[in-house]
């Protein structure tokens, strides 16, 4: 098995209980090399908790964690290296100037270089991909709530980690600086070295950013998939619409791209006003946290798309 094929992640029957409160029951997962994972949950769900987990921040109650090929709970200062973490709210390093703190907490990272990763990231160059060169030399109590955030995310790139974990990164940004954020997931994932973790409540940055998404919910894993995977098996169908001949028709499939395709082989340019709408992360996502809540089967890999016939209806 080649180092890309290798789970970064690897996780079963993990359970985490505070006192007597059990927050995670059974949750079982898998991240591979260069993927961008998003898990999404309820507020209390367990999302931070899980991420503290793996991080090595938090022992976990019972169940078996590889996170990178090692135990968090006896992890060195090696692997510590080969991980960046963005957490809920930093407080400290008020009275560090940007660079300064970049620069300070790279060399930390220097003596983990590897042959394929030069260790850390140079600080002007990550100052630029976060945003903030115009605020390099400001120290970090000056800067607004945005761009702090802005350079949370630098410290969790600084060492350039193999994994990160970003723990509701956009909260509190502006739309030009979440778009920005967004740019910069994608470049990382785009260049796969990075296999990226993140929680969000923003159902449509989970599905702008992520190849995958888990959903948490009553301590496991309720679904598991692409964003249209969940769509299609929860759900439910999308909605083609287009006019013929003067006249409006519509038609629900699972399939719709092939519908389309067949659409246009049978009646080609006299398809006009053509509009497909596809079930939304967000239609998904509180299908399942209701039906979750509710007690019902969540099991999104036991649905199966209903069969159907690719009838044009007239
Ligand atoms: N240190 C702690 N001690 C006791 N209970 C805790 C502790 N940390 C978290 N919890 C509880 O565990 C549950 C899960 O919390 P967690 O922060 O992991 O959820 P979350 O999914 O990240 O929520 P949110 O979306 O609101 O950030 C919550 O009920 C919370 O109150």
């Amino acid at each position: 098995m080649t180092a890309r094929e290798e789970a970064v992640l690897d996780v079963e029957g993990l359970r985490m209980r505070y006192g007597s409160t059990e927050v995670l029951r059974d949750v079982t997962l898998r991240v591979h090399h260069g993927e961008v994972v998003c898990l999404l949950g309820p507020n209390g769900a367990g999302k931070t908790t899980t991420l503290e987990i793996l991080e090595g921040f938090r022992m976990r109650s019972a169940g078996r964690v590889e996170v990178l090929g090692t135990d968090p709970a006896h992890a060195d200062e090696r692997w510590r290296a080969r991980i960046g973490v963005v957490l809920q709210s930093w407080r400290d390093h008020g009275r560090w100037r940007v660079r300064e703190l970049l620069t300070h907490l790279g060399r930390y990272y220097a003596p983990y270089s590897s042959g394929e990763i030069s260790r850390p990231w140079d600080a002007d160059e990550l100052i630029a991909a976060v945003g903030l060169t115009p605020h390099a030399q400001k120290k970090v109590r000056m800067l607004s709530g945005g761009q702090r955030r802005r350079l949370d995310v630098a410290i969790g790139l600084v060492g350039r980690p193999e994994l990160l974990f970003l723990d509701e990164p956009t909260a509190g940004l502006d739309p030009v600086a979440r778009r920005e954020f967004h740019e910069l997931v994608e470049g990382l994932a785009a260049q796969r070295h990075t296999t990226i973790v993140l929680t969000t409540h923003d159902l449509s940055e989970a599905e702008k950013l992520a190849n995958r998404i888990m959903v948490l919910d009553g301590g496991r894993i309720i679904a598991d998939g692409t964003a249209a995977d969940l769509a299609r098996r929860i759900a439910g169908e999308d909605q083609v619409r287009w006019t013929l001949e003067g006249r409006r028709h519509e038609h629900t499939t699972t399939e719709s791209t092939r519908f389309v395709r067949e659409l246009f082989e049978r009646h080609g340019d006299g398809i006009s006003d053509l509009e497909v709408r596809r079930a939304s992360l967000e239609d998904t996502y509180l299908t399942l946290v209701r039906r979750a809540e509710s007690g019902e089967s969540t099991d999104a890999h036991a649905a199966e798309s209903d069969n159907e016939s690719y009838e044009v209806v007239r």
